[in-house]
C-alpha cells in the first residue's frame, strides 16, 4: 500500500477578532481569498492530498469559489468542522486515509512557504513529531490576575508556535482519540495535544516572521503589505530577465 502525506487546512473558524461579517478565510488579499494562498502552497509541494475543513454551510461556495475556480486538484475532501479549533482538527483527522504523515495548517495563515514544507517534511521523517515557529523578539513575562509581574522568562528558550504542525499518522491520531475519550478541552494546538495524550517529543522548525495569523483587521494590512513587496520584486526579477 502507498502511503501518503496530506495536509490538513483549517477554514472553520468564525474570525470573531476580525469583527468582519464574512469569516477571515474567505476575505480578500490582494484580490483573492485568504485560504487561496495555503491551498496553493500545499497543491505545489510534495504534498499527495488536501483535506479541507470549512464551517457549516460552506461546503457549495469552497467547492465553487475556491476549488473549481482557482483548479486546486489536490482538495481531494471537504468535511465539516466543529465548535473549536480541535474539534475541526479531529473531524479532519476522521476521513485520512493511508496516510504516513498530516500537516495540520491554519486557513488563516497565508504566508506558508516552499522551504518551510520541505524543512517540515525533513524534520518529521526523522522525529515523527516537529511544528514551525520562531524565537519571541519581545520581553516575555508572567503576571498575576492583578496584572502585576510574576517573573520575567529566559526569552532564549521562548518561541512563538505557528503551523503547520507535523506528525507521522498514527501518533496524532491515536493523540487526538485520547483527548476526545478524556473530554480534554484546554489546548490551542496540536502539538499540545500529542505531548499531553503521548508523551512524545515534538521538535521546532524554525519558519518565518511572515508566517503570520491573519487574526486582527491590522494583520489584512500587514498581508497585503507582504504581497506587494513581492510583486515588487517579482516585476524587477521579470525587468532584469527582460534586458
Ligand atoms: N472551530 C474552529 C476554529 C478555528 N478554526 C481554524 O483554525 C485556524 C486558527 O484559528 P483562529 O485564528 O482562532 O480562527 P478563528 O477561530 O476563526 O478566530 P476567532 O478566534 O477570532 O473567532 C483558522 O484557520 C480557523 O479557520 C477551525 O477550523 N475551526
Ligand atoms: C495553532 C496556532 O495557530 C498556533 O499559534 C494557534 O494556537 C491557533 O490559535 P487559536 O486562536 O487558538 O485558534
Amino acid at each position: 500500500m502507498i502511503m501518503k502525506s496530506v495536509a490538513i487546512v483549517l477554514a472553520a473558524g468564525q474570525g470573531k477578532r476580525m469583527g468582519m461579517d464574512c469569516p477571515k478565510q474567505y476575505l480578500l488579499l490582494n484580490g483573492k481569498p485568504v485560504i487561496y494562498y495555503s491551498l496553493k502552497a500545499f497543491e505545489e509541494s510534495d504534498i499527495d492530498e488536501i483535506i479541507l475543513v470549512v464551517g457549516e454551510g460552506e461546503k457549495e461556495y469552497c467547492e465553487q469559489e475556491i476549488i473549481n475556480r482557482y483548479q486546486f486538484k489536490k482538495v481531494m475532501q471537504i468535511v465539516s468542522g466543529g465548535s473549536e479549533r480541535y474539534h475541526s482538527v479531529y473531524n479532519g483527522l476522521q476521513v485520512v486515509q493511508n496516510a504516513e504523515y498530516v500537516f495540520i495548517h491554519d486557513g488563516a495563515r497565508p504566508f506558508l512557504s516552499k522551504q518551510l514544507i520541505e524543512d517540515l517534511f525533513e524534520t518529521v521523517r526523522e522525529t515523527k513529531a516537529c511544528i514551525a515557529g520562531m524565537p519571541v523578539k519581545d520581553t516575555i513575562k508572567l503576571i498575576n490576575q492583578k496584572k502585576q509581574v510574576e517573573k520575567s522568562l529566559d526569552r532564549s528558550k521562548v518561541w512563538q508556535i505557528q503551523t503547520p504542525q507535523v506528525f507521522e499518522y498514527q501518533l496524532v491520531k491515536q493523540a487526538y482519540d485520547k483527548l476526545f475519550e478524556q473530554k480534554i478541552s484546554d489546548v490551542t494546538d496540536d502539538a499540545m495535544v500529542v505531548e499531553r495524550m503521548t508523551g512524545h517529543a515534538v521538535t521546532l522548525v524554525k519558519a518565518s516572521y511572515k508566517n503570520i495569523k491573519i487574526t486582527t483587521p491590522e494583520d489584512l494590512e500587514i498581508g497585503e503589505c507582504f504581497l506587494a513587496n513581492e510583486k515588487t520584486k517579482n516585476d524587477k526579477f521579470e525587468e532584469l530577465k527582460r534586458r
